[in-house]
């Protein structure tokens, strides 16, 4: 594979000229290089990277979040919540009703069940008030909203994959799920993640013997769970990182048999790149690219994006995801869906390098694409997360001190 100079990447270096793309600065920006600037950096106490994200977060997320901020601040701040996806190829058939005595439910399926109940609740209301179907004349004003859920809910319901399974704790429950335990053949029986995590890959609805591409796929959560649906014909999983390549490695040994390993073909290009070896081939994308991780880099200093040597890695991350979606797009094979998805709530990562994606795609590649209206997530799954109602593309999760998971964004794009 060529190291640089891909058809996205050098079109995508043209068009990204437009102000807002870049970072903020922040108080950790790299100081010009002066003599004495140096010195007096070499003597100044360091300011800890997790306190350089929270002021870049306090001054962009104030702005964009208004008064939700606080409250997503506070979430940020505190113990994350995890799901518990259920490892359908092993042997664990006691794991559900284990969870279950525990409080826990599968936020999937307890959604598609709320679906038919609206379903079952509007074909009712219809029927009694004798409302012919489609016209709404003779509805109540709850009638109408059961009819209007049912109807905005019911795209999900045909689509969603009901073979993935995850656990989680109702709202303000932050009891911890024990570790993963082996079945009888090694194979561990769920994986601890964000349930946030998950909603990417239900939006991307892989439907039987689809090729799959994982451009981004390093540590694997989501490669795993794109293996739940038992529909993937066939499922590259790429990551530009050997180090984390080999953990995703490891994932597939622990939670994955043989023969179903044998379909997945695990890659460690650069995914800017990917156009040059399997171009417009795959039915479904998922880009879920390299970001500030907000959660991460306002708790940790280890491996911190907002550390004073990462400035500029940080302000060209914009310019990276671009890159990456674009190769996700030219991936895609005509009438193919690309998901892209950060763990970031700046609108710079995601709703802005989407819409620039759109205009590149038109522009430089004659290539249409199509943004899916993915609302009815919001409807579906509002007991177990928190959205964000204001996205002017996809959706965003906000962490919530009741619902502790995101902050994850995930928009779906339709290649004509
Ligand atoms: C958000 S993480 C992906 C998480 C993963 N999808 C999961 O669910 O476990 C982003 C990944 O992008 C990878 N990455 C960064 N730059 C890349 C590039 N140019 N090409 C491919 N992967 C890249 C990183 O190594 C990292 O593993």
């Amino acid at each position: 594979m060529a190291a640089l100079g891909g058809r996205g990447r050098a079109a995508v270096g043209l068009l990204l000229r437009a102000p807002g793309t870049g970072a903020t600065p922040t108080p950790g920006a790299a100081p010009r290089r002066h003599r004495h600037k140096e010195k007096w950096a070499a003597t100044a106490p360091r300011i800890p990277s997790t306190r350089l994200a929270l002021h870049h977060f306090d001054t962009s997320y104030s702005l964009h979040l208004g008064a939700l901020w606080p409250s997503v601040r506070a979430g940020l701040l505190c113990e994350q919540k995890y799901g518990a996806l259920l490892n359908n190829f092993a042997a664990a058939d006691h794991v559900p009703e284990e969870l279950e005595l525990l409080n826990a439910t599968d936020f999937i399926s307890e959604a598609l069940q709320k679906v038919q109940q609206w379903q079952r609740g509007a074909a009712v209301g219809e029927a009694a008030t004798g409302c012919q179907e489609g016209s709404g004349e003779g509805r109540t004003g709850m009638q109408a909203e059961i009819v209007a859920q049912a109807e905005m809910s019911s795209p999900l319901c045909t689509s969603i994959s009901s073979k993935i399974k995850c656990y989680t704790f109702p709202r303000g429950d932050i009891t911890r799920f024990r570790p993963a335990r082996p079945d009888g053949l090694g194979l561990l029986d769920y994986y601890l993640m964000d349930a946030a995590s998950l909603l990417p890959v239900l939006a991307l609805d892989v439907q039987p013997d689809d090729f799959v591409l994982d451009l981004c796929a390093a540590p694997g959560g989501k490669t795993l769970a794109l293996l739940q649906t038992g529909f993937c014909g066939h499922l590259a999983a790429n990551d530009v990182s050997v180090s984390r390549t080999k953990r995703l490695y490891q994932i597939l040994q622990s939670y994955v048999p043989k023969e179903v390993r044998d379909t997945v073909s695990v890659t460690s290009y650069d995914g800017r790149d990917w156009d040059q070896v399997k171009g417009g081939t795959f039915h479904k994308v998922l880009v879920d690219v390299p970001c500030t991780t907000d959660r991460h880099s306002a708790m940790e200093e280890d491996n911190n994006i907002f550390h004073r040597r990462r400035t500029k890695e940080r302000q060209m991350l914009p310019m990276l995801q671009l890159q990456l979606l674009m190769a996700g797009i030219l991936a895609a094979r005509p009438g193919g869906a690309v998901l892209y998805s950060t763990c970031s709530l700046s609108p710079l990562q995601n709703e802005c390098v989407v819409e620039r994606a759109l205009d590149v795609a038109q522009a430089q590649f004659n290539i249409s694409i199509h943004p899916e209206d993915l609302s009815h997530f919001r409807t579906l799954f509002q007991d177990t997360f928190s959205f964000f109602s204001e996205c002017r593309l996809g959706e965003l999760v906000l962490p919530h001190l009741t619902a502790n998971f995101g902050p994850m964004y995930f928009c779906k794009l339709r290649r004509e």
